[in-house]
């Protein structure tokens, strides 16, 4: 768990985060939100000191942050960036194996470890693993940041518009990536970006940011009905309602008894994905099919607009 307990932040006379109390629940994934300058890299960095915080304490399962060494908290705490940040002159299996290599880790050890995270990102190790960054795509070599910052099994990760630089395929692609990850080691993640559709898609919380304030922290569904600010509903945007409300949970959710003609539709694409290939294929209903296959029901156009209905 991760608490921030009035944390205030100030450059001289400027106060960029201003008496933020925040409390992140273990293996969650908190998005913040906010426009540009409002504080959020700044609040996440005071997290593993990167920034220390004018007054205020962040406690990480119930420490002072401030008791724990610096290199010990970077140790602990998976931090990605935009740009990944790898290292030019170690390859990508070096890069990955840079925190458990500061560990002291076996070297059996760390080349599973390595193999595991490449393979989780399906990036094949044997191929991946002895290139240098230069020869990977950006978006390969965005994954690879990510894979780096989780090569230690850290508890928390911190993650700084991870997701930035890739293009809209690869970018979904990565965001899947990241939470088939975060279920399978139950990491606390808290991930700032601006791209509001990445917040509904992975956050279980939603922290907006405002000059420096948390103006609103709370579930997706109950940003979207009830935004707190005006700020939070320009945010959001109205005409967005419906579509960010599907996109909060998966075809899978939706899934109704019964069969359907067409393509099926996997049950981990959101409900607003959903949406879309129901309109794009002219059908009321497709089929919906698990991961292996197997066809788990029906997902209908009249189901998915109720469902996309100001919820009361
Ligand atoms: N080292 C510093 N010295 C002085 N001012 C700073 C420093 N770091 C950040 N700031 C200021 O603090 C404010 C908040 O910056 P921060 O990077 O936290 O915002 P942000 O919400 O992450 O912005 P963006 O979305 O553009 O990345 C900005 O106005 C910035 O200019």
């Amino acid at each position: 768990m991760i608490e921030f307990d009035r944390v205030t932040k100030r450059y001289d006379e400027t106060e960029v985060v201003s008496d933020v109390s925040l409390t992140v629940m273990p293996h969650t994934i908190t998005v913040i939100v906010g426009t540009s300058g409002s504080g959020k890299t700044t609040l996440i960095r005071m997290v593993n000191r990167l920034v220390e915080p004018t007054s205020g304490m962040i406690r990480i399962d119930g420490e002072d942050n401030r008791l724990v060494p610096e290199f010990e908290l970077r140790r602990r705490i998976g931090y990605a960036i935009q740009g990944h940040g790898l290292f030019p002159h170690r390859t990508v299996a070096e890069n990955i194996a840079t925190v458990p290599t500061l560990l002291g880790w076996e070297r059996a050890r760390i080349r599973a470890k390595v193999e595991e995270l490449l393979t989780l990102f399906q990036l094949d190790p044997e191929f991946f693993g002895p290139r240098y960054p230069h020869e990977l795509s950006g978006g390969q070599q965005q994954r690879v940041g990510v894979a780096r910052a989780l090569a230690a099994e850290p508890n928390l990760l911190l993650m700084d518009e991870p997701f930035g630089a890739l293009d809209p395929i690869i970018r979904a692609k990565a965001q899947d990536d990241l939470l088939a990850i975060q279920k399978h080691f139950g990491t606390t993640i808290i991930l700032v970006t601006h791209d509001m559709e990445e917040a509904f898609h992975l956050a279980d919380r939603i922290a907006v940011m405002d000059k420096g304030e948390v103006v609103q922290h709370g579930a997706p569904a109950e940003m979207l009905v009830r935004p707190a600010t005006p700020f939070v509903e320009e945010l959001i945007g109205a005409t967005e309602r419906p579509f960010r409300l599907l996109a909060i949970e998966t075809a899978g959710d939706a899934v109704e008894p019964g069969a359907a003609e067409g393509t099926p539709i996997p049950e981990g694409l959101s409900q607003r994905e959903a949406l879309s290939e129901l309109l794009w294929s002219g059908r009321s209903a497709l089929p919906v099919a698990a991961a292996n296959g197997s066809i788990l029901g029906k997902i209908s156009l009249d189901g998915l607009v109720k469902r996309a209905a100001r919820p009361r």
